[in-house]
């Protein structure tokens, strides 16, 4: 099994071979900080290739299922995201990359949703990649999908695997042996706690606590639960393989054979179902229906642009981010889309990353180098505050793109932004924003949240009730919506609402 590695680590954040070792030592310790367990980097990659392959197709795939199944992919260059990709109509992801990033795709590490298929392989190979990684599923070229007369489904796997599939994994493992790149299986299990955390966190977030003060009567948990139990179907009938039987003959098709020993096996499945847990809970936070992103100024306004599916697959994207903050009380996560002038033959069509943060000290800092208090410190120069670069600025910073005054900019970010974000905003020529206002027209003291309100020359788009479902208040949520209650809202918050010091993520 030359060049494929079972990652199987009790440590989640234990440093990788060649991954910055500051990376680790930068983090929160949970235990000391009263936060939650924290997504590690290697997980956030996996998670966001999983859900660039769910991303929202124009094209809604064929009734009858292609052998060649769609893909996401995670361009990572020096532990920073820098291209989320998914098959197209033409493309697959791979090459989609490959067209996008060029050479410059050399040192890069790519976390890929399925192992490639062999055409995408040989050009990334080429490109001189330093690592791949692949979701160790059903791969690109389908072996449980069959075109042949006899169709496979997930219920009825074929009795062999597809020739074509089959001959594809001699191609990939040839590719694999003879490569410079380390092409393997980087599978994590998720730290203790996250899939509880992260549901609990999501149930909370400010996306359904904006749900609930429209509506008190909402029972938010149900309609959580409901929504979570939806997408772990969905996800997991997509992301996963449903047997066992089917699952090892196409670890053992793929050159993973190693895998299929136990306990690697178990531990494999049972990490890829917790990390679709996780992510089934993480989309849950945003329920779909009645609600979206629509503009501030005015609610009766429809969104222009993209559809309500993109922009909440793209705040999904930025609350998978959020789960990797270093602040101990609350995490943030944001991204940076541009949309081109014409598109690409990804499967994002004209959309492109500009950049993507999560909240989090000083790049480099080691861990505890700053204070990390939150404002029920009494000493203020223990507090927080002045040391935590926030989400927008950390994907401003880091972003891969520059941002062309002729292209909506859009960003995507889990908080209402504050006064220090806002002119970093404006001035960097962001174009749109996508956000919950549940701190808008707040003042915490030490940060506030004033100037959001009076951002001008932004469109602002934020989660509320979809103005068609609010005219008719249908299946019991309350009537309330509309500038004058929101406002009335916020002030109302500001004086009743104010989280406890084990506040969690977003
Ligand atoms: O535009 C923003 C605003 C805030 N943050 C981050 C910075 C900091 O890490 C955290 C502060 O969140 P919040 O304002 O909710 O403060 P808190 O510590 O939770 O205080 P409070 O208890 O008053 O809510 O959010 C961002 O990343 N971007």
């Amino acid at each position: 099994m030359e060049g494929t590695e079972i990652r199987n680590q009790t440590d989640p954040d234990q440093s990788m071979p060649g991954q910055d070792t500051r990376e680790s030592s930068t983090q929160t310790d949970c235990r000391l900080q009263g936060h939650g367990p924290r997504l590690s980097k290697v997980n956030l990659f996996t998670l966001l290739s999983l859900w660039m392959e769910l991303f929202p197709q124009e094209q809604p795939e064929e009734d009858e299922p292609s052998e060649i199944r769609r893909v996401g992919l995670v361009v990572v260059q020096d532990s920073k995201v820098v291209g989320l990709h998914c098959s197209g109509p033409e493309l697959h992801a791979g090459q989609a990359a490959i067209i996008q990033h060029g050479a410059s795709l050399a040192d890069c590490h790519l976390y890929f949703s399925r192992r490639p298929c062999a055409t995408c392989l040989k050009m990334i190979v080429n490109a001189g990649v330093s690592q791949i990684s692949f979701w160790p599923g059903d791969p690109e070229v389908s072996m449980l999908r069959s075109s042949s007369a006899n169709t496979s489904s997930p219920q009825n796997p074929p009795r062999s695997i597809p020739e074509e599939a089959a001959l594809d994994a001699v191609a990939a493992e040839k590719l694999k042996s003879n490569s410079r790149p380390h092409i393997c299986v980087l599978l994590q299990p998720p730290a203790p706690g996250l899939a509880q955390f992260v549901y609990e966190t999501s149930r909370d977030c400010d996306f359904m606590e904006r749900m609930k003060d429209d509506d008190p009567g909402l029972n938010t948990e149900e309609l959580f639960n409901r929504e979570r139990t939806r997408h772990l179907k969905d996800f997991s009938s997509q992301l996963l393989v449903r047997t066992s039987l089917q699952h090892r003959e196409i670890l053992t098709h793929m050159g993973l054979e190693d895998f299929c020993v136990e306990p690697h096996f178990s531990n494999l499945r049972n990490n890829m179902t917790e990390l679709v847990e996780v992510l089934a809970a993480v989309a849950a936070g945003l329920p779909q229906q009645h609600y979206g992103f629509y503009r501030s100024e005015t609610s009766t306004t429809p969104h222009e642009g993209l559809s309500q599916e993109v922009v909440r697959h793209c705040i999904i994207q930025a609350r998978l981010l959020a789960y990797r903050t270093e602040d101990p009380k609350v995490g943030v996560g944001a991204v940076i889309w541009a949309k081109g002038a014409s598109a690409g033959s990804d499967g994002t069509g004209c959309l492109y990353l500009v950049g993507c943060g999560y909240n989090a000290y000083p790049a480099g800092s080691q861990y505890a180098e700053y204070p990390q208090m939150d404002n029920k410190q009494k000493d203020r120069q223990r507090r927080k505050y002045r040391y935590i670069v926030h989400a927008e600025q950390n994907a401003l910073t880091f972003r891969t793109r520059h941002i062309k005054p002729d292209e909506h900019t859009m960003l995507f970010v889990t908080k209402c932004p504050c006064d220090e974000c806002v002119p970093l905003i404006r001035g960097a020529g962001i174009t749109h924003i996508y956000t919950s206002d549940q701190d808008r027209d707040k003042d915490k003291g030490e940060i506030s949240y004033l100037r959001f309100s009076s951002l001008k020359d932004t469109s602002k788009f934020i989660w509320q009730r979809s103005p068609s479902a609010s005219s008719h208040h249908t299946n019991g949520f309350g009537a309330k919506h509309g500038r004058p209650e929101e406002q009335e809202s916020h002030s109302n918050k500001k004086l009743c609402t104010h989280r406890s010091d084990m506040s969690p993520v977003s």
